[in-house]
């Protein structure tokens, strides 16, 4: 097979010639919409693209030095070639659905094999599925977002199979951006769900929360499911009024991420003030194991604390990892605090 070089094939996917005024990254952008609009298009970039293979949602990853885990993006190719040896064939590769374009213009598509024998899969591709859970804390943070997109979307088109109204099959387009019911009904697109997370300070200390669930030692900012009807700020007071009891004012937004745990997410991350004089914490223990004041000194001696935790030595406070939103909004709220002792 010819191959094409991914810069070019993508530059010619645009609709509309490129001009002058086209940034690289809005090409890419505009690439990428053209290849969830045309099928054939789509069809054409998947032969060239780099893909990521999952087995039953767990990504095929390598471990490399100090513990950490590289993704392993193979060619369509290489792929077609393991599908045949293990019984499968190149259609298989038509479920592939896009994630996503590297800076490199290379178009990167995603695929689960469930179907197929782990073992032999991962012997011959020199590789292991490894669940998300583990993986991605220890995966690079260039690489992790890009594997809980796939992930997400692998997981939607597995349970989306079915158009609610009419009990029929759904259809994917190439792209895998939408699914179509049967006789061109409803379209399906793929759901997440808002929560809102929010750091609430005293102007000196800040409030941390934690779940039965958390490992020993950890906490992290509080967090709750947006509910219909609400917004941000909306549920920013709900959730901390349901769980520690406290009226929030002031409340800022300061950037977002996707969550793939449980299921897909959008955090919306935000910061939040109480009183002094109304600070008294009144815990909701349905919800929230402990929720507690933290110094200054607390937080930044938190936020060194590198890796003790997964060598059996739990520090008095565990925050987040940086992948996480919550250890963004603390890093923020410490790097305010620092500013303003400065200026005192
Ligand atoms: N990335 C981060 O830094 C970070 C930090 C903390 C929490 N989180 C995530 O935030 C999410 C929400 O936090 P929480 O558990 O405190 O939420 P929460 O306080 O709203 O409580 C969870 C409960 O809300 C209900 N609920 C309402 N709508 C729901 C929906 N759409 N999906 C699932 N459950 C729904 C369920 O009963 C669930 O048990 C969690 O999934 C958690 O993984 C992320
Ligand atoms: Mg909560």
């Amino acid at each position: 097979m010819m191959m094409v070089h991914p810069v070019k094939f993508l530059l010619s996917a645009a609709k509309r010639p490129l001009t002058r005024c086209c940034s690289a990254f809005v090409s890419r952008i505009r690439s990428l919409n053209r290849l969830k609009e045309d099928d054939d298009v789509c069809a054409e970039a998947l032969q060239h693209a780099q893909i990521f293979l999952f087995h039953r949602l767990s990504p095929l990853l390598q471990s490399s030095e100090r513990g950490t885990f590289r993704a392993v993006p193979l060619m369509y190719s290489d792929i077609r070639a393991i599908l045949e040896r293990l019984g499968s064939d190149e259609a298989k590769l038509k479920e592939s659905v896009l994630i996503g374009c590297s800076e490199q213009n290379q178009v990167q598509f995603c695929l689960d094999v469930g179907e197929l024998d782990q073992v032999a899969l991962e012997e011959a591709l020199d590789g292991t599925f490894v669940d998300l859970k583990k993986g991605f804390f220890v995966l690079r943070r260039s690489e992790a977002p890009l594997l809980a997109k796939a992930q997400a979307l692998l997981r939607w088109h597995l349970t989306t199979g079915f158009c609610s109204a009419t009990g029929r099959p759904t259809c994917p387009n190439q792209a895998g951006s939408q699914r179509v019911g049967s006789g061109g009904g409803t379209i399906y697109y793929p759901q997440m769900s808002p929560v809102v997370i929010v750091l609430v300070s005293d102007g000196k200390r800040c409030l941390l929360g934690r779940q039965p669930s958390f490992p020993p030692g950890m906490y992290s900012a509080l967090a709750g499911f947006c509910e219909l009807g609400e917004s941000l700020e909306e549920t920013v007071s709900r959730e901390v009024a349901e769980e520690v009891g406290l009226e929030v004012h002031n409340i800022s937004y300061s950037s977002s991420q996707h969550w793939p745990f449980p299921r897909s997410s959008l955090m919306l991350g935000c910061h939040a003030l109480v009183s002094p004089a109304h600070s008294q914490v009144n815990v909701d223990h349905t919800e929230l194991e402990d929720a507690r004041w933290f110094t200054f000194h607390e937080i930044t001696s938190a936020l060194q604390v590198k890796g003790l935790w997964s060598r059996g030595h739990a520090p008095p406070l565990w925050l987040p990892p940086k992948h996480a939103i919550a250890n963004r909004l603390i890093t923020e709220w410490a790097e305010l605090q620092r500013c303003s002792q400065k200026a005192d």
